[in-house]
Order: C-alpha cells, then sequence, then structure tokens
C-alpha cells in the first residue's frame, strides 16, 4: 500500500532542469486534429480507410468509441494503424462520452443524428463548461431535435431520426472554429448538401478551418468558399488510406525549449506544408530572434538560449498559447499577446491559470480581456498546477527546463494528446 507521500510523488512530475544547451533529435506522435478528422469523415466513407500513423491517445480513443457506437467497424493493427469500416446505422438509444475532447463533443453531434433513437452525450466536468450552444442552435435549425438541460451546454441529446437534414444554416463560431468544422464535416452526408454563413465574430483558429476544407476535399468532397460562407455538396467520400502528419503543436514545446535552454534540435518528420496551426510556430520563433531551417533531416532549431519578447496576436493559433506565454517568461524584454480571449474557454480557462501559475513562480504575468501581458523576472521552483490542460503540462516543462524544483500536477493529463510527453521530454536531455 503506498503512503499518502507516496501517492502525492505519483500524481505530481518533478520537471528536469538543465543548464547544459539541447543537443536532440525528437520525434512527436500523429496530429489529434488530423487522426480526429479522418476518423470523420472515414466514418462518412462507405468503403474501408486505413488510417495510418495516427495519434493513440485519450481523445482519438474517445473519438474511435464515439463512431463505434455508431456502427463503425474499428479494427486497431499491431503498429497503431487503425482501419475503419462503417457499418449499417444503429438503431436505440446509446450513450456518448466525450471525456474533454473538443473535437469529438463539437464534431460528432451531427453524426448521431444519423442514427435512429436518443443519443446522449456528457463527459468530463470541464467539458460541461464549454461552450456548445452555437452548434446546438444551428442543428435545430437544420432540423435535428436536440434537448439540453437549458443551459446550452453538455449534457444534451440528440434525438437522431436516421437522417441528416441539410440547407442553408448561419453559425456564430466566433468562440471556437470547431462549430464551423462540424458542419462542414458532416456536409457530404446533408440531405442537398449544407450552406453555412458565418454570423458574428471572426471565429479563431483560422489553420483548424482550412484543415477541415483541405481534408474534405482529400476524401472527395466538393467545397466552394467564399468569404463568410461555405458549401459543401452531398456526396459519397472515399480515402482508401490516409497518412497523418506528426502533431506539430505537440511539438512546439520542444522547440520552446531550445529557444529558452540553447543547443540545437531536429524535430523530424516536419511537413514541407501544413494546415496545422503548429506549423506557424516558426513564424513566432523567427519574431523572437530564434532560428529555424526546415531540411531533409526535419526542423532544425538553433539558439543560444536568448530571445526577444514580442507583441504577438494568437488568434489563429490559440492552442499554441501556453507554451509560447511560457516560453516568453525568459525572453529579454516584456511580451503581449492579444486575440485568445477564446482560450477562457478551452480545457480550463487558460488566461487565468497561466497567470496565475507563471506568477507564482516568480514570473511578471497577468491576464487582460483577450490575452497575457508578461513581464520576465527570475523565477524560482515551486508546485505548477495543471487543471486537467495538456498543454499545461507542456508549458510546465518549459518553465521547470531553467527552474529547478518545478512540480507538474496530475502530468497524466497530458494524455489527452501526448501519453509518452515526460518520456520523450526526458529522452530529450539524454
Ligand atoms: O478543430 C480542431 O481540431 C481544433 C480547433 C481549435 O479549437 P478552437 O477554435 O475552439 O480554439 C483548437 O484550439 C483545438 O485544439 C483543435
Ligand atoms: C483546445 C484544445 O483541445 P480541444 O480539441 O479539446 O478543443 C487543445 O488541444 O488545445
Amino acid at each position: 500500500m503506498m503512503s499518502g507521500m507516496d501517492t502525492e510523488l505519483s500524481r505530481n512530475w518533478q520537471a528536469p532542469a538543465t543548464e547544459e544547451p539541447i543537443d536532440a533529435r525528437v520525434r512527436v506522435p500523429g496530429s489529434k486534429s488530423i487522426t480526429n478528422r479522418a476518423y470523420v469523415l472515414a466514418a462518412l466513407s462507405p468503403s474501408p480507410t486505413l488510417v495510418r500513423e495516427p495519434l493513440i491517445s485519450r481523445d482519438t480513443g474517445l473519438m474511435l468509441d464515439a463512431l463505434g457506437a455508431f456502427g463503425v467497424d474499428v479494427v486497431r493493427r499491431r503498429g497503431g494503424d487503425v482501419l475503419l469500416t462503417p457499418g449499417p446505422l444503429p438503431t436505440g438509444e446509446r450513450t456518448i462520452d466525450v471525456g474533454n475532447a473538443g473535437t469529438v463533443a463539437r464534431f460528432t453531434p451531427l453524426l448521431a443524428a444519423r442514427c435512429a433513437g436518443d443519443v446522449h452525450y456528457d463527459g468530463d466536468a470541464a467539458i460541461r463548461r464549454r461552450p456548445i450552444a452555437p452548434l446546438l442552435a444551428a442543428m435545430r435549425s437544420l432540423g435535428v431535435p436536440v434537448t439540453d438541460a437549458g443551459s446550452g451546454h453538455l449534457p444534451c441529446t440528440v434525438h437522431g431520426q436516421g437522417g441528416l437534414p441539410g440547407g442553408a444554416v448561419e453559425v456564430d463560431a466566433s468562440a471556437s472554429s470547431q462549430f464551423l468544422s462540424a458542419l462542414l464535416l458532416a456536409g457530404p452526408a446533408c440531405a442537398g448538401g449544407i450552406t453555412v454563413r458565418l454570423v458574428g465574430g471572426t471565429p479563431p483558429s483560422e489553420p483548424h478551418i482550412a484543415m477541415t476544407v483541405a481534408m474534405l476535399r482529400e476524401f472527395g468532397a466538393t467545397v466552394h468558399v467564399a468569404p463568410g460562407e461555405y458549401r459543401v455538396e452531398q456526396g459519397e467520400l472515399t480515402c482508401p488510406e490516409y497518412i497523418v502528419e506528426p502533431d506539430l503543436s505537440a511539438a512546439a514545446p520542444f522547440l520552446a525549449a531550445v529557444a529558452v535552454s540553447g543547443g540545437r534540435l531536429c524535430l523530424s518528420g516536419w511537413p514541407a506544408t501544413s494546415t496545422q496551426p503548429g506549423a506557424r510556430i516558426r513564424g513566432v520563433l523567427s519574431e523572437l530572434g530564434v532560428a529555424n531551417e526546415l531540411g531533409a533531416e526535419g526542423l532544425v532549431v538553433t539558439s543560444d538560449g536568448r530571445l526577444r519578447g514580442a507583441r504577438l496576436n494568437l488568434h489563429d493559433v490559440g492552442e499554441l498559447t501556453p507554451v509560447i506565454a511560457a516560453m516568453l517568461c525568459f525572453a529579454e524584454g516584456p511580451s503581449v499577446i492579444t486575440g485568445v480571449a477564446h482560450l477562457r474557454g478551452h480545457e480550463t480557462d487558460r488566461l487565468a491559470a497561466l497567470a496565475t501559475e507563471l506568477s507564482k513562480l516568480g514570473a511578471g504575468v497577468r491576464d487582460t480581456e483577450d490575452g497575457l501581458v508578461i513581464e520576465p523576472a527570475p523565477m524560482h521552483g515551486g508546485t505548477f498546477h495543471t487543471y486537467d490542460d495538456h498543454r499545461l503540462v507542456m508549458a510546465a516543462a518549459v518553465v521547470g527546463l531553467r527552474v529547478p524544483g518545478v512540480v507538474v500536477t496530475d502530468p497524466g493529463t497530458v494524455g489527452k494528446t501526448f501519453p509518452e510527453f515526460t518520456t520523450v521530454w526526458q529522452d530529450m536531455l539524454g
């Protein structure tokens, strides 16, 4: 039996610190966003799809479970590839656990409408706080009956009628680009296709919308894009094999490690072009004065450990904010991050969490209405709370490299998108 102290230690992770420059080659697992889109599109493709090099993590496991509940046969091959073959759409009541996966919570309810019967949705306490009302409103206006407890949040029930109506629909995707992606991904299965008109503010995470459009086309869908309006034609999808790119947002903490500690790191498998927002970390690094170059062996980042402060609008790449904020705590001057008010509705209120945890360790970090102000200052060890947020574990790891004694709570929460993160991080240090 473990003593209370052992239990406490096993729940925490002492982030490794180093005074040596980094000299490493790292490979990260497949992209969460690409994997879960490939799974959704495979579920809508009548012929089998082999998804190669997918991410194997909590979010992608929950997606496969959800699709399995909708009659998709899922075969996990040795080595990680997954073969998906849709079967007859099921009838009767079922329940989907979305955990804290935005992609499962937002992308699958439209698919549930194709089943005949009630599909109940719920997940972690955190997902019950995350926005979904604009998506449910759009579903209702399409003619899909959905009930919730009146709060506009999960839990909710999709009353599947055995088919997905289509037509024209408006959506306010200013709180999450995933509302728009959800409607577009379901488009080929909608009767008569779907026309989505954006209302409200500009959606965040523009690269994720481009990813949705690009992947729909890779699966054979016809997609028309005009300013503020998208049209997806009804049609049969097919893609016998889809290869998933490495997750460039999961790569970001490793690149940040070189920026704060100096040295050289090669991230293997970096694609020449990508719709992933993580690809834009290269531009951010350049702006901070950190050299990075794409060559035959991958993306190579080299640094002497010095970086400039900057003013960064991260509206398009919000999921990079925790790692970038951690990195900026070691810049030579202050920084301002703007454009990410929607992060308050992510896995946790990321702006509040980053301000609290980074300040607690000595940096001057405060949250503003739509971002963070970061005044670098000498930092010291202490406990870094992670609030069930995988990207806060990654941010804490970056701080811990330069600050001995950073104790990270609940490191297992990183399993949402990168179960092997702490091992790969340790390996990076040799
Ligand atoms: O579509 C996707 O795969 C994602 C879209 C973004 O969501 P928001 O637009 O809600 O920020 C991003 O932050 C999330 O990690 C993944
Ligand atoms: C916001 C994120 O995840 P989700 O897919 O749950 O929205 C994220 O991974 O940073």
